[in-house]
């Protein structure tokens, strides 16, 4: 039986300024499932980072419901909306956003000690080493970030984000700095932990990575399009 993550109703962003407003998100319906693999492609400027950002608990929407695993979200404080986030989400960024002054160990262990419940010594330590031992980086826990190979830095960053055991996985360009080898390492890692039970949205422009998606998304103008209709004549629809 399916177990909804998440569910996006009638989402809209607007950024406004004295001069302008800008509609970036213009009513985007979404649901994703447990074990689903989502990407989400389309133009820039379409709203793919907007889209990231709100599911991602790091802006909020300007009208619309987002309930995640039951909890409506779209109203949060900001101090609510952390809390949330780091116990329910995961980022892989394309620019890795690693911590040079901190070993891979501590990387990966700081979302753990910034929980609500604190987790002890023993707890984190498995956590760390469990996860690094998935993206075979358990050889390197005293490197610096800063002493990987960019393929090496994403392997980390994808343990960092695993570490908290996250509902969602949220990825953004995952090999916008890798080389097409390590580009694609990086994603066959994330076809295999998705394969593994998690689940993933992932924004790319690479039709290649896309297609291992299992559910693609197109946006256009702030709007999700009809699966049929993506790469004839678009028309808009909620993406159920
Ligand atoms: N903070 C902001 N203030 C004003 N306008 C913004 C802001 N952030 C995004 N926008 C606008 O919202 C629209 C969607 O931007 P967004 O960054 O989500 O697009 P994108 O699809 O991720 O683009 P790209 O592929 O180029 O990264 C764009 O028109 C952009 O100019």
């Amino acid at each position: 039986m399916k177990e909804t993550i998440l569910k996006m109703s009638d989402i809209t962003k607007v950024f406004s300024t004295e001069e302008m407003e800008t509609h970036a998100l213009r009513g985007i319906n979404l649901e994703i499932d447990k074990g689903d693999f989502v990407s989400i492609c389309g133009p820039s400027g379409c709203g793919k980072s907007t889209l990231l950002s709100i599911l991602g608990l790091l802006d909020m929407p300007s009208t619309g419901s987002y309930v995640i695993e039951g909890t409506e979200v779209s109203q949060l404080s900001l101090t609510a909306a952390a809390h949330i986030r780091n116990e329910k989400i995961g980022f892989i960024f394309q620019s890795f956003n690693l911590i040079d002054e901190l070993s891979v160990y501590d990387n990966i262990a700081l979302p753990l000690r910034y929980r609500q419940n604190p987790m002890s010594h023993s707890d984190i330590d498995q956590a760390v080493m469990s996860c690094l031992t998935k993206v075979d980086m358990a050889h390197r826990t005293k490197h610096r970030p800063n002493q990987l190979s960019g393929g090496q830095q994403q392997r980390i960053a994808i343990a960092r984000a695993l570490v908290g055991n996250p509902a969602l996985l949220l990825v953004d360009e995952p090999t916008g700095n890798l080389d097409s080898k390590n580009g694609d390492a990086v994603m066959d890692m994330l076809k295999t932990l998705n394969l593994e039970g998690t689940t993933l949205c992932m924004v790319t422009h690479d039709p290649r990575y896309a297609d291992m998606a299992t559910r693609k998304l197109h946006l256009l103008d702030g709007k999700i399009l009809a699966p049929q209709a993506q790469t004839a004549h678009p028309t808009l629809v909620d993406a159920f």
